[in-house]
């Protein structure tokens, strides 16, 4: 049970100390957007090269962006643990996860609320992690969407006994994260719920135990 707080809602002016604030995480969920994919601009490469030399926590990358052929193997040369792009935007994803591995990352596909898990199947051997968007890419702080429960239980049927994570991703909290779990999924990003708290380490610690004891059940 992993959880990857989103720097999204965070003080995009002060990441290094902000990150600072999650030192408990397992993971920095960085959220890349291009202003094409999704209708939104956040950070890039030459941001992520600089919080690298202030973090010691491995680097989640989420590209929500168009041309992650391109663009993802550089996040891995840079030195994230993991990357994951989007399906509906890859070109020839099978070839990038593999990239992505050769390069030292870990591989990981994301899928909006509306993408099927079978858009993945043919490729399970290929990733370490899949991405479940629980509410539509390109925002912080939006209501997590509970249709997507039955996905990420389909999901985990079809990876069936491999070693793949499934992380969801948007709206969770307190109050959603133990459905997730119990659904089978077991990296969370909390963006807003870790960043409004006013302990976001203490908030950490709540929902990973949260997450452990639904699991449990
Ligand atoms: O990928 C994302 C948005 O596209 C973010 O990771 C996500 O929204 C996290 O923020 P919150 O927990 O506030 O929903
Ligand atoms: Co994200």
């Amino acid at each position: 049970m992993k959880i990857t707080p989103s720097i999204l809602n965070a003080d995009l002016a002060n990441l290094a100390s902000e990150v600072g604030r999650i030192s408990n995480a397992d993971m920095v969920h960085v959220d890349v957007m291009d202003g094409h994919f999704v209708p939104n601009l956040s950070i890039g490469l030459p941001v992520v090269e600089s919080l690298l030399k202030h973090t010691d926590l491995p680097l989640d990358m989420h590209l929500m962006i168009e041309s992650p052929d391109v663009w993802a193997p550089q996040y891995a040369e840079a030195g994230a643990q993991s990357v994951t792009f989007h399906i509906e935007a890859a070109r020839a994803p099978v070839r990038l996860a593999r990239e992505l591995r050769r390069l030292g990352a870990r591989s990981s596909a994301a899928l909006n609320p509306a993408t099927p898990v079978e858009s993945v199947a043919t490729m399970l051997d290929e990733v370490d992690m899949v991405l479940l968007m629980t509410v539509e890419p390109g925002f912080g702080g939006q209501k997590f969407l509970d249709l997507v429960l039955p996905k990420i239980r389909q999901l985990r049927k079809l990876i069936g006994s491999r070693d793949i994570s499934v992380q969801v991703d948007g709206g969770v909290s307190t109050e959603t994260i133990e459905r997730c779990a119990e659904a089978g999924a077991d990296v969370f990003v909390a963006g807003s719920a870790v960043y409004r708290a006013e302990d976001p380490n203490a908030m950490v610690d709540e929902l990973r135990a949260l997450a452990v004891r639904a699991c449990s059940h």
